[in-house]
């Protein structure tokens, strides 16, 4: 693989997956060749004609609304310290992304692979169960119904990023049996006057796992990506996208050919914000070896080689279990 002359990004790509489903090689080769291009130089595009229906996302976010408007009492019926991998509810600056920072302004909800029916929880698969409050069982529904959606859009990623880097289409197929994906839904209180660098929304880090689907609220800017030349360039949500942004697991895989970029978000709109990441991994008990495409005289390997479980349960204790 040839290296990539580290130029500072100044915007966001936006790459339209309209043709996401075509099967004519030369249109499948010029999006594969664009997603390469975001990969190696941001880490982070939007992706618009993703193929989740507006009244999808819009039952959730009024569901994620009423669920974040509960009495705090509620809320922490299912807090996040009670279960065995940090599911359910995290108050507001009780996480902290940054090591640098003194907790992050939100306060979140975290769950994982359940079926509609509620089959098959990630606990079988060393996750841990979900824990949904009781006083609201619309909440479950309207978030499953959005997480199914978006790990939909995500296996129709993986093959993309495969031929991004010239491995065969299905390298990821059996590495994602189990779907390792966290959804995460967020609030972020508005943050008005002076802002204390320690104290925003979330401070500055890289996301864990392959790659993160990222919807964020119409109309309220928050969300920043660091180029390398230090400088935060906006990304604010723009209609009809969502983000897609690339996490550590791919960085470690690709021995950093693909950028696992450093973000933060800052709530300074004066009203609340929303946002639901969806945080797509490989299975816990999958080697995050470097492609041998990736690793030569000029670029060696970076990382030690650990399971995908070992990575993301640390970078969940350092986060969530201070
Ligand atoms: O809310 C956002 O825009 C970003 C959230 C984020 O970076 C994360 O949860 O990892
Ligand atoms: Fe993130």
């Amino acid at each position: 693989m040839s290296l990539t002359i580290d130029a500072p990004f100044t915007a966001i790509p936006v790459i339209d997956l309209a043709s996401i489903g075509s099967t004519n090689p030369v249109v499948r080769r010029a999006l594969v060749n664009e997603i390469k291009r975001a990969c190696t130089d941001v880490g982070f595009f939007y992706v618009k004609n993703h193929g989740i229906p507006d009244p999808v996302i819009g039952r959730a976010l009024a569901l994620m609304r009423r669920f974040f408007d509960l009495p705090l009492v509620a809320k922490l019926e299912v807090e996040n310290t009670k279960t065995p991998n940090f599911k359910g509810y995290s108050p507001v600056l009780s996480g902290n992304n940054d090591p640098n920072g003194a907790g992050d302004l939100q306060e979140g909800f975290e769950f994982g692979y359940e079926a509609l029916d509620g089959a098959g929880q990630d606990e079988e698969h060393g996750l841990g169960a979900n824990a949904w409050p009781m006083q609201l069982p619309e909440f479950r529904d309207a978030a499953l119904e959005y997480y199914h959606r978006a790990l939909a859009l995500g296996r129709l990623l993986f093959p993309l990023f495969a031929l991004a880097l010239d491995l065969p289409e299905d390298f990821f197929t059996d590495k994602t049996k189990h779907s390792a994906a966290l959804m995460r839904l967020l609030h972020y209180p508005p943050q008005s006057g002076e802002v204390d660098a320690r104290v925003i929304g979330i401070g500055a880090h890289t996301d864990w796992e392959c790659f993160t689907i990222l919807w964020q609220e119409p109309g309220i800017p928050a969300l920043q990506v660091l180029n390398s030349s230090k400088e935060w360039i906006d990304a604010p949500p723009t209609e009809g996208t969502l983000v897609i942004n690339l996490g550590d697991e791919l960085a470690r895989w690709t021995n950093d050919v693909f950028k696992s970029t450093v973000h933060r978000a800052i709530n300074r709109s004066g009203v609340r914000r929303y946002s639901i990441p969806l945080f797509f991994g490989t299975d816990y008990d999958v080697k995050l070896e470097p492609i041998a495409s990736c690793v030569s005289a000029e670029r060696p390997a970076k990382y030690e080689v650990i399971t995908a479980g070992e990575y993301i349960k640390g970078r969940l204790r350092a986060t969530y279990g201070h």
